[in-house]
């Protein structure tokens, strides 16, 4: 069943195209790969499917219904969320505070419950609370509970973000190269944290990244952009026999995967 699907998408800025008729399909509960040169589109394609940017032509259609036309918040309400290539955390906070704002986007209560602290208040924060100990454990986050965010190491901000965008509850998350900057140890770790989310959490994931290895390890299919069209998409093995793709995005070498 397709989940996401973006139709005949051009996006240009002025003169650029900065993605042209590009056709996409996302099966539902799988995780799917865009790869490409830098300013092939990939973020831009983010930018569209998650509301900051709008088409210049094409439909996106999420769950049966089109969604080109919403607001980024209204497209968060939905169930798209995401994460950013600049990680975006509020770097102050600790790693707890920045999740329990993220579950607050869920909260329930009007303003008065919360003055007055009515049992609906107390009641639903704790919720909340149990909710952002429940994902800072998930991402192995639990022991850095209290560190401030921009205190955490490079790779431990990354996942935090990640579990903020899960505080959402999403049903299609977008990580916009999330291995970026992580050793191969946390690259392969967070492959595995990837995979354990979608299972958990019922998902379907897009990412973007330039580490190859984890895009073929991870995806069940990858699409490849280059100069914002769509030059090949397949699985991993496809897309690593794609004579395109290796002339194009690779610069004639081997895939080296
Ligand atoms: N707001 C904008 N205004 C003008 N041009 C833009 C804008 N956003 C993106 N572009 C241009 O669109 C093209 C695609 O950019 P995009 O960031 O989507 O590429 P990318 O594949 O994500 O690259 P990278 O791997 O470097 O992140 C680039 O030429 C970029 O300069």
């Amino acid at each position: 069943m397709i989940i996401l699907e973006m139709r005949n998408v051009t996006k240009q800025f002025g003169g650029l195209t900065a993605v042209g008729n590009v056709d996409i399909q996302v099966e539902k509960d799988s995780i799917f790969g865009l790869i490409g040169p830098n300013g092939a589109g990939k973020t831009t394609i983010f930018n569209l499917i998650t509301g900051i940017y709008k088409v210049t032509e094409g439909e996106i259609i999420f769950q049966d219904h089109p969604i080109d036309q919403l607001q980024p918040y209204q497209i968060a309400d939905i169930g798209i969320t995401r994460t950013f290539q600049n990680i975006r955390l509020f770097k102050k906070l600790t790693a707890y505070e920045n999740i329990l704002t993220a579950c607050h986007y869920n909260a329930s209560y009007s303003i008065l419950d919360a003055v007055v602290r009515t049992p609906k208040y107390k009641k639903e924060e704790k919720k909340l609370g149990d909710q952002a100990d429940k994902l800072m454990e998930i991402m192995e986050l639990k022991d850095r509970k209290d560190i401030i965010a921009s205190n955490l190491p490079y790779g431990l901000q990354r996942r935090l973000e990640i579990a903020r965008a899960l505080a959402l509850n999403p049903k299609m998350l977008l990580l916009d190269e999330p291995a970026a900057g992580m050793n191969p140890d946390e690259t392969i770790k967070l492959m595995e944290l990837i995979r354990q989310i979608r299972e958990q959490f019922n998902l379907t994931v897009v990412v973007i990244e330039h580490h190859m290895d984890l895009i073929m390890g991870l995806c069940d299919k990858i699409a490849v952009l280059n100069f914002g069209r769509k030059l090949a998409e397949g699985t991993a093995q496809e897309i690593q026999a794609n004579p395109k793709v290796i002339e194009a995005y690779l610069g004639e070498e081997e895939v080296n995967c």
